[in-house]
C-alpha cells in the first residue's frame, strides 16, 4: 500500500508543475501525441492554444518575484476553471500557458481565448493588500495537419502576433496561401 502511494506521488510530481499543480510541459507533449494520433484517425475537431501574461516582468519588478508567484497561480486557476473536462491544460514555461482542446473548431478556440482574455483583463490579484492588475494574449490554432510541433509552432506565431498587436488580445494562426 506504502508502496502505491509512494509510486502514485512520485508519478504525480513527474507530470505536474509545482507552482500551479497544472501538467508539465514534458506531459502535455505525451498526451497532445496521444490525443493527436487518434485526431489523425478520427477525422474529429481539434484546436490548440497557447497564452501569455503581458508585460510580466513588471509585474515581478515592482511587486516582487512571491507577487509574481501568486499571479501565475492565479491565472492558472482562472484557466482551469473555465475549460471543459476534456481539454489538456499545462504550464508551458515561466508565465506560458498551453491548452489542447479537443472537439474544438477555430472558431470555438477563438470565443475561448476571448473568455479567458476577458476574464483575466477583469481579474485582481491582491499581493500584501495591494491590487496587481493582468492582461494576457493568445494564438490559436487549428491542429491541422495535426501534429503537435506543428500546431504549437503556429500557435506561437499567433502569439507573437498578438504581443507585437498591442497585447491583451486573441489571434488566429492564418496559413500562407
Ligand atoms: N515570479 C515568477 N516569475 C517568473 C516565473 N517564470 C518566469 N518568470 C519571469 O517572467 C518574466 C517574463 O518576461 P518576458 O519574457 O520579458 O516577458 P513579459 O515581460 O511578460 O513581456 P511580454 O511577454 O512581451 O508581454 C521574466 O522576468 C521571468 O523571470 C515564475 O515561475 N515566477
Amino acid at each position: 500500500m506504502l508502496f502505491d502511494d509512494q509510486a502514485s506521488l512520485h508519478r504525480e510530481a513527474s507530470i505536474t508543475d509545482p507552482l500551479t499543480g497544472l501538467f508539465n510541459r514534458r506531459f502535455f507533449y505525451e498526451q497532445a501525441t496521444s490525443v493527436i494520433s487518434q485526431a489523425n484517425r478520427q477525422d474529429y475537431n481539434l484546436s490548440l492554444m497557447i497564452c501569455d501574461l503581458d508585460l510580466f516582468k513588471q509585474v515581478n519588478d515592482s511587486h516582487g518575484h512571491m507577487a509574481g508567484d501568486k499571479v501565475i497561480v492565479a491565472f492558472a486557476d482562472l484557466l482551469n476553471a473555465s475549460k471543459r473536462q476534456e481539454d489538456i491544460l499545462a504550464r508551458f514555461g515561466g508565465e506560458e500557458f498551453v491548452l489542447l482542446l479537443p472537439n474544438t473548431t477555430l472558431e470555438g478556440a477563438k470565443r475561448l481565448a476571448e473568455r479567458f482574455r476577458e476574464a483575466a483583463e477583469n481579474s485582481e490579484v491582491i499581493y500584501e493588500g495591494k491590487p496587481i492588475r493582468i492582461t494576457a494574449s493568445f494564438g490559436v490554432t487549428i491542429c491541422n495537419p495535426p501534429s503537435v510541433d506543428n500546431s504549437i509552432r503556429q500557435a506561437d506565431e499567433a502569439l507573437y502576433k498578438a504581443k507585437a498587436l498591442g497585447r491583451n488580445r486573441v489571434v488566429a494562426f492564418v496559413p500562407q496561401q
